[in-house]
């Protein structure tokens, strides 16, 4: 099973998250994460054709995806949407935010929106909201994954119980794809 992981970050706070859904999806028996950041230009669209679930990451900037994100997802429109390459697969996403709200839901929607568009089937979290800011889903979103970043060192922001929250969603998504798998005959 392929699990990729398709994100921006200007500054590797929003790459910290991404990084933590990777390894939700490898604590997955027999699942393979692979991390694609637009930013590097080339994208792997067979890759992604062939994958069975791909997440979508972004800063949110000025309330929405990041230039670069968006500039991937009009850009996907002849390899993939007009193939339809990416219909029936399981799709995820994540928002990181310097604001402990930061309007990062309106990001989450125009992924899940940009996934439906795809004919993609959107897989969002079951986490209640954590009572603490050491618990899981403490910022309480289920559309996607959510992370607040203080204009800190990655090394201290997102903090643990953010990273947690996005490793939740890989392993959730993995294990979604694993439920959907054909039974042999
Ligand atoms: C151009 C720009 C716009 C931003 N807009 C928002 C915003 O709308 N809401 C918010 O809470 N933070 C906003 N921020 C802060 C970033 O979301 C925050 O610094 C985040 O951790 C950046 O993630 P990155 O390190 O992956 O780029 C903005 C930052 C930049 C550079």
């Amino acid at each position: 099973m392929l699990v990729c992981i398709v994100y921006d970050s200007g500054h590797g706070h929003t790459q910290k998250q991404a990084e933590a859904v990777a390894e939700g999806v490898r604590r997955a028996a027999g699942a393979e994460a692979q991390l694609i950041a637009v930013a590097d230009g080339n994208i792997p669209w067979d890759r992604l054709a062939e994958s069975d679930a791909i997440v979508f990451g972004s800063p949110t900037y000025n309330g929405t995806v990041s230039a670069r994100l968006k500039k991937f997802m009009e850009d996907s429109t002849h390899p993939t949407w007009v193939r339809q390459t990416w219909r029936n697969k399981i799709a995820a996403g994540f928002t990181n935010s310097g604001a402990q709200h930061g309007d990062k839901l309106n990001s989450l929607i125009t992924l899940a929106l940009f996934a439906a568009q795809h004919g993609m089937v959107w897989v969002g979290l079951d986490l209640f909201p954590g009572n603490s800011p050491e618990e899981p889903n403490r910022i309480g979103g289920w559309l996607g994954a959510m992370a607040q970043s203080d204009d800190v060192s990655t090394e201290i922001s997102p903090i643990a119980s953010d990273l947690e929250t996005a490793a939740y969603l890989g392993l959730r998504v993995a294990e979604t794809v694993a439920r959907l798998q054909p039974v042999a005959a």
